[in-house]
């Protein structure tokens, strides 16, 4: 299904207390990708990616998603080559998802909905002193997307999975030391690559997204589990943790370049 879904009254939706556009924004996320209208950019590097599984520090529940955040004081977890010209820090990767398999994913290809998407927030540590300040230039961060789609079990996710329930409520923690993020990311080395922003306040256009075009195939049980999160906090009464993605922005004066023809 294309549509959106109706239930939503995006200015009260529970994610955004802030305004939900940004006044003059002209590079907002996510978009829908025509896979036509792409265009292949034969300069387009592979995208180098070498995490260290070590660099993985805890998981946690946000009260917007649940995110694995990884020791970023040093170049050990990083990204490099792609659109890129430096190279990136991984800091945390999270999901967005909805409350049926209809939709959940932020980005769209050719106007379809995945039930849910991936991403993997990395940072310009080689220009920017701090995460902080990277979050505020335009090209300050770099976010791997992977679609995911439902099919068969996926073993990486599934000890993602069994650490959910010890973070059913907002802000609660648990440590997660080993964990290699590479077992998330599809074989095929293909993407979209375009000039975007952040999803999730503060909004600021400073992510150069990296989408990877094959999705991940996740079953059923996985993505129930991540609708059994709350968005709320133990004692309070309980909101399920879905429909976590942003509207679709206007694409405005921007191109998708491809990696791949
Ligand atoms: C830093 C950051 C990036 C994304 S994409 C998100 O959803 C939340 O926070
Ligand atoms: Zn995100």
């Amino acid at each position: 299904a294309t549509c959106t879904p109706k239930n939503r009254n995006d200015a009260l939706h529970p994610l955004w207390q802030s305004p939900l556009t940004i006044p003059g924004g002209t590079r907002q996320s996510p978009i829908n990708i025509q896979w036509r209208d792409s265009v292949y950019d034969p300069v387009l590097k592979p995208l180098k990616i070498s995490y260290d599984p070590a660099t993985c520090l805890h998981i946690w529940n946000n009260g917007y998603s649940f995110l694995v955040e990884f020791d970023d004081s040093a170049d050990r977890s990083i990204i490099v080559g792609g659109p890129l010209e430096n190279q990136y820090r991984l800091k945390q990767f999270h999901f967005h998802w909805g409350a049926i398999n209809e939709w959940g994913s932020e980005h769209t290809v050719d106007s379809k909905f995945y039930p849910a998407e991936l991403h993997l927030v990395h940072w310009n540590a080689v220009v920017y002193p701090t995460f902080e300040e990277a979050v505020m230039e335009g090209d300050g961060l770099a976010v791997i997307g992977v679609f995911l789609k439902l099919g068969a079990h996926h073993e990486g996710l599934q000890t993602l999975v069994d650490a959910l329930p010890a973070i059913k409520h907002k802000d609660t923690v648990i440590e997660f030391d080993v964990f290699d993020p590479s077992c998330l990311l599809p074989p095929c080395p293909d993407y979209w690559t375009y000039a975007g922003s952040l999803t999730t306040p503060p909004l600021t256009e400073s992510v150069t997204w990296i989408i990877k075009k094959q999705p991940i195939e996740v079953d059923e049980n996985q993505l129930e589990a991540f609708r059994m999160l709350l968005f709320t906090s133990d004692g309070e009464e309980e909101k399920r943790m879905v429909d976590n993605f942003r509207p679709l922005q206007p694409l405005m004066n921007r191109t998708v370049r491809s990696s791949f023809q």
